[in-house]
């Protein structure tokens, strides 16, 4: 199987090509940066520049993208034309983007997971059960990355307080709190509260603090290293090629359904 990876000179970029060149099913067709990168010519497959994404997508089976939301969009469009599944794991997109991955997934399947860590897809169907049990538990997330992340808080803490919000019957839009710093700040009912720690070269953890009076329950995912989400990645490729257009996630890829 050919894959190109957008995104290939960064910190996800890279793994997925250590990953991709360790096994034998996986071909890189090409791995591709933004125009200005000093990254074009250098490494091992050669970076080229986005530019050409057209090219390689023309000898591609799957399109896998780490960049940013705006350029993740320009990229789908591409290979919308192409008919190449694509598999996108930036986060940070807005609503309105949202809507628009949704929209050509009617055209091309498209795996679209902020996380591709198995153990965080396990995570969400834990925090959607407790959530269910005792849904007057208060609940926040605090989720830890490395100082140079730019989304805050991270794609895995919005879905899963969109999760916890959906299992309490309430709408994220109007629970979720982002942070709090203020001189009347006191709990309100069914907050959802956020709160983002950038330190180091913290890969990425994530907890659910279910709080009650005299006790709490924590569910805590730490991923170790960024291998893990670049082999899920690089399974979810494997998995999109020859599935029908939809909009899937980690769950479909992982059959947790
Ligand atoms: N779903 C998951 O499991 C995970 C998701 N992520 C998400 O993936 C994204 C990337 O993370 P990370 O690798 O740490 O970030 P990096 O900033 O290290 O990498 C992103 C790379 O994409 C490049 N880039 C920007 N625009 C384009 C473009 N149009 N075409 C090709 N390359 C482009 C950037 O170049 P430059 O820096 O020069 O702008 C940079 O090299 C983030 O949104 C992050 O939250 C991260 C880890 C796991
Ligand atoms: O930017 C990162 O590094 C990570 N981003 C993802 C997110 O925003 O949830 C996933 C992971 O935690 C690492």
């Amino acid at each position: 199987m050919k894959i190109t990876v957008c995104g290939a000179a960064g910190r996800m970029g890279q793994a997925i090509l250590a990953i991709a060149k360790s096994d034998e099913n996986v071909k890189i067709a090409g791995a591709l940066e933004y125009g200005g990168s000093k990254a074009i010519g250098t490494g091992d497959p050669v970076v080229s520049s986005v530019v050409d994404l057209e090219k390689f997508l023309s000898e591609t089976d799957a399109l896998i993208d780490f960049t940013n939301p705006e350029s993740a969009l320009r990229n789908l469009e591409a290979a919308e034309k192409y008919k190449v599944p694509v598999v996108i794991g930036t986060t940070g997109f807005n609503e309105e983007q949202r809507k628009k991955i949704s929209e050509i997934s009617k055209s091309v399947p498209i795996v679209f997971s902020p996380n591709m860590s198995a153990g965080i897809n396990i995570l969400f169907e834990l925090v959607e059960a407790v959530a269910k049990k005792i849904p007057d538990y208060d609940i926040e997330i605090v989720e830890l990355h490395h100082n140079k992340k730019k989304d805050s808080p991270s794609g895995t803490a919005v879905k899963l307080a969109e999760i916890a919000s959906v299992s309490i019957g309430k709408n994220i839009c109007d629970v979720g709190v982002y942070g709090r710093h203020s001189s009347d700040a006191v709990r309100k009912k069914d907050e959802i509260g956020m709160h983002s720690v950038r330190a180091g070269d913290i890969v990425g953890d994530h907890t659910v603090y279910f709080a009650g009076y005299g006790e709490r329950i924590e569910l805590t995912h730490r991923a170790h290293s960024r291998d893990t989400f670049a082999a899920g990645a690089v399974r979810a490729a494997k998995w999109a090629v020859g599935q029908k257009p939809g909009l899937y996630d980690m769950a479909d890829v992982l059959s947790l359904k």
